[in-house]
């Protein structure tokens, strides 16, 4: 009998998205949404307030359920609870106790993920590294401001080292220079292998990315490289590739 190495086989996507559709009340907020994100791409979706992304977002991590089509995250049929433990993700709105400390906010997640021991010091320290709040461990995080809690909220989807990541605005009220900090570090998990799936509506952000989708309305308009997306529409900007392909396919 031949034995087949699990490098031979091929490998299943990141994410995909299969003719998802999501609607509220009368309302269809994604239609008909297929998308593959390849492992180890830094992918973006980015759309105007309101297009669907952070919909899209929850669909793929299994918070919210499609009212159509189908999900898949590392080759596993979504939603299904024991996923949790392979991808981290950051919602866009922090979901930290904030009647803890950072620290014990870190060790509640911790727990979930099945960090323990010398392990989970060493992930807390570097995650918090990361996102420059060791100095703020022992505080209670009702103290942290905005961005302080955002950074928190990306500290715990780094925590277990997740092969996937899903980060629905990560960088949102934090300033510039600790946004570098984060870009560098989101490069540098994806030279590890991390695939990487954000949301965004800033334009230099999503020329970042490896890929970008372009969502308009509850519609993908166009899936494609930066460069490749301008090339497209004949322009020189991000900003102006939506504008010209932002209308298409629409109806
Ligand atoms: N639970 C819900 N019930 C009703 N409508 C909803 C619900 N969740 C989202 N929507 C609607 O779906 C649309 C898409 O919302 P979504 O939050 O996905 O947009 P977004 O692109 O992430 O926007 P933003 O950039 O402002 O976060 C919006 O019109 C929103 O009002």
């Amino acid at each position: 009998m031949v034995s087949v190495a699990s490098t031979d086989l091929p490998q299943t996507a990141a994410v995909d998205l299969h003719g998802i559709v999501r609607t509220f009340g009368s309302r269809t907020v994604l239609n008909d949404v297929t998308l593959r994100v390849e492992r180890g791409e830094l992918f973006g979706l980015l759309g105007p307030s309101g297009s669907g992304k952070t919909t899209l977002i929850k669909l793929m991590t299994g918070i919210d359920k499609a009212d159509g089509g189908t999900v898949h995250m590392l080759g596993e049929r979504m939603p299904q609870l024991s996923m949790f433990q392979r991808f981290g993700y950051m919602a866009q709105s922090d979901a930290l106790y904030n009647e803890l400390t950072a620290k014990e906010n870190l060790l509640f997640f911790a727990s979930l993920y099945g960090l323990s021991g010398a392990r989970r010091k060493e992930r807390i320290e570097v995650s918090m590294a990361v996102v420059d709040l060791t100095d703020h461990l022992n505080k209670q995080v009702a103290a942290y401001s905005g961005g302080m809690k955002r950074r928190l909220s990306l500290a715990i989807a780094l925590l277990h080292e997740p092969e996937l990541l899903v980060l629905d605005e990560p960088t949102v009220g934090i300033d510039p220079v600790l946004r570098q900090s984060i870009w560098r570090e989101l490069f540098a998990l994806r030279e590890k292998g991390t695939t990487i799936v954000l949301t965004t509506h800033v334009m230099d952000e999503a020329d970042k990315c490896d890929r970008i989708a372009l969502i308009r309305e509850g519609r993908l308009t166009a899936v494609d490289s930066p460069a490749a997306l301008m090339e497209r529409s004949g322009t020189t900007n991000i900003e102006d590739a939506f504008i010209v392909l932002g209308g298409g396919d629409r109806s």
